[in-house]
């Protein structure tokens, strides 16, 4: 296989930086590399054979093998019956073998067919599992949030849904060469035998020649092909911005419709222009060279037969069997472009589980959750996406159990990035996250995931029913009608259930007949149901990242009424630019640079007269005078400040 490192693929394509350079021009160091290559590819190839299961392998291997023989065993039969016809001996046998080879021959193509597709199934469904698998349980948010990793998802992903391009195409391709080469193997035992070992070499030698030399050509072009994935992804992207329905709005209001035209045209012809240019350059001009090198070599082994003096009927023989070899010099449809394409899943797939797998894959458990008993710790916590922009640096927090925590900072300050830390999915590179003064290291990270119920600034909006949205706070529990009935009345949405023909069995989703949409308010308090609702089973922790954003005044005012209610007695961590949340929490922190630098109640803040204060007059102040802010605190342009204390 085309390893994560030396290949280059799925490196920032579209270039030829970011293309495979030893693809592009071949050079004679690269020629040993490609070789390994080659082997790493076939021992990848038969890591799927336990997916299609031995005795499905077997037998159409057997088949293949078969359906292979038979066209040489024809043309033998064909001709020895010739030259016994020719010498006025009986042909009978011969005919009979020709006989029977065309009957196996016709009978053996849907069978053929039929074990080929058999073998694709059962590949790609388990593949499709594993990948199922591997995204639920085996990747860290650390890890699928790495851009090559994302990368190879969405490669392998892509395979699957066009189908052709699958893992289990490349293998039912690979199995497919059997009986390409048991005709090779045939043909050139029948020239041996008819002709000489002169000519059986001469045309296996062509034959083998062209064969390793198209290959090369097209596998290059396919691992060319591939570091192009990035790239295409963006094509797609625009295309569907353009056609989709879910852009169309905000796109036609901004008058983008050119623009985005433009841009489609320009980034598809940065994909096109370099593809047509390899396509010749890598596969077109190898394809010429090793066609005509089968060619040539064919018409030396004609010559090679036509001095032989064989009689009239072995002439026959070779002639068909030489034309056979001469077929090893064009790609052979049913295996190589499967190969090629379906391969490149497969190692996405691979190259996929490993780079995630750096990242520290996640412990499957038992569905446990951890329950703080005393606070959560953040001690000198240093963490940053990349190694040279810290996001925290040197953070301490505590969370007390059953109080309320609010967390404030200007855009970008790391807020998200804490939580995400404190939840277990980034593990910081300094400093510790401590659960009862033990180190969130040695716990069952899964079970500390469960302890959260979260709802994140960008909450998912299941096309499921009313009822499924909420409970999947707590799925164990989805038939807990009457808790989800309440968290919904608590976030507001009592009268709205009320109204609903459906009720909880409604569809949030217009896809479907009697399905409802919803605006973007009551959304977000579906999510805070939903979180509510984990609370309900046992979360231990609410972590709220800015819960009313979307909420209407009334809405946001609603909710904040309700809001120590809603978390009393919870471990609860909000976050929000907005005060009136804010001050209601037992303890507000205040993030800069990457560390806390206020704590305290609301008004124990105020009277420091620090940065929390300054947020809060400016705040104030746009309250009670409608008027934008002056002074120094006009230069903090982040302070999404907006609502009055
Ligand atoms: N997945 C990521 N990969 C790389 N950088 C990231 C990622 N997520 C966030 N960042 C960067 O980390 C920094 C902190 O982001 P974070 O989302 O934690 O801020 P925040 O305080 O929650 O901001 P906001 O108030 O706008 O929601 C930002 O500079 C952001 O660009």
């Amino acid at each position: 296989m085309t390893s994560t490192t030396d290949s280059g693929a799925g490196t920032d394509a579209g270039t030829d930086a970011g293309t495979d350079a030893d693809a592009v021009r071949p050079t004679l160091r690269g020629l040993g590399r490609r070789w390994r290559q080659r082997r790493e590819a076939a021992a990848h190839l038969r890591r799927l054979l336990p997916y299609a299961r031995p005795g499905l392998v077997a037998l159409t291997l057997a088949v293949h093998v078969v359906a292979g023989a038979a066209p040489v065993a024809f043309m033998a039969g064909t001709g020895f019956a010739l030259q016994r016809v020719v010498t006025g001996e009986p042909a009978t046998g011969w005919l009979a073998v020709a006989l029977v080879a065309f009957v196996v021959q016709q009978l053996l193509a849907p069978v053929q067919l039929v074990l080929s597709r058999k073998v694709q199934r059962r590949v790609d469904a388990a593949c499709i599992e594993r990948l199922t698998s591997f995204a639920f349980h085996g990747a860290t948010l650390a890890g699928l949030e790495r851009p090559d990793v994302a990368d190879r998802l969405a490669q392998a992903e892509e395979a699957f849904e066009q189908w052709t391009l699958t893992p289990g195409a490349a293998l039912e391709g690979a199995l497919a060469l059997t009986a390409r080469y048991t005709q090779l193997v045939g043909a050139v035992a029948l020239l041996a035998v008819v002709v000489g070992p002169g000519a059986a070499a001469a045309a296996l030698a062509v034959a083998l020649v062209a064969r390793v030399g198209q290959t090369e050509g097209f596998f290059r072009w396919g691992r060319l092909i591939r570091s192009f994935g990035p790239l295409r992804r963006r094509v797609t992207y625009v295309r569907e911005l353009a056609t989709g329905t879910r852009a169309a709005k905000e796109i036609r209001t901004l008058g983008l419709v050119g623009w985005l035209e433009d841009r489609y045209v320009a980034e598809n012809r940065a994909v096109l222009e370099p593809t047509w240019r390899w396509r010749r350059e890598v596969y077109g001009a190898p394809f010429v060279v090793y066609a005509l090198v089968a060619a040539v070599g064919s018409v030396v082994a004609l010559l090679l037969v036509a001095r032989s003096g064989a009689d009239v009927a072995a002439v026959s023989i070779a002639v068909q069997a030489v034309a056979l070899c001469g077929r090893f010099g064009v790609i052979f449809p049913e295996s190589d472009v499967k190969l090629v394409y379906g391969r490149s899943a497969w190692e996405a797939m691979l190259e996929l589980e490993d780079a995630a797998r750096r990242t520290g894959a996640p412990a499957r458990a038992d569905g446990a959750v951890l329950r703080p008993a005393r606070e959560i710790a953040l001690r000198d916590v240093r963490f940053g996406y990349t190694p040279d922009r810290p996001v925290l640096d040197g953070l301490d927090l505590e969370l007390r159990v059953g109080t309320s925590t609010a967390l404030v900072g200007v855009n970008g300050a790391g807020k998200t990035t804490l939580v995400k830390v404190l939840t277990g999915m980034y593990t910081p590179g300094a400093g510790s996250v401590l659960v009862d003064g033990t180190d969130l290291r040695g716990l069952d990270p899964d079970a500390w995931q469960r302890t959260f119920a979260a709802t994140f600034q960008d909450f998912l909006r299941y096309e499921l029913t009313l009822r499924e949205n909420v409970a999947m706070g707590a799925i164990a529990h989805v038939d807990d009608d009457e808790g989800v009935a309440a968290e919904l009345r608590r976030v507001g949405l009592g009268d709205w259930l009320d109204g609903l023909p459906q009720g909880l069995d409604t569809p949030l989703t217009r896809a479907v007949p009697g399905g409802r949409d919803l605006s973007g308010g009551q959304w977000q308090r579906v999510a805070l149901a939903r979180s509510l609702f984990a609370v309900r089973h046992g979360a231990g922790v609410l972590v709220l990242d800015e819960p009313t954003a979307q909420l209407d005044a009334r809405g946001e005012a609603e909710f904040y009424d309700t809001f120590l209610d809603l978390t009393r007695g919870v471990t609860s961590l909000v976050i929000s630019h907005r005060f009136s949340t804010v001050r209601r929490a037992d303890r507000i922190v205040v993030l800069d640079g990457g560390r806390v630098t206020e704590a305290g109640t609301h008004d124990e803040l105020v009277a420091l007269g620090g940065e929390y204060a300054r947020m809060f007059e400016v705040q104030a102040r746009r309250f009670t005078d409608g008027s934008p802010p002056a002074g120094p605190a006009a230069g903090h342009a982040d302070d999404d400040v907006e609502v009055a204390p």
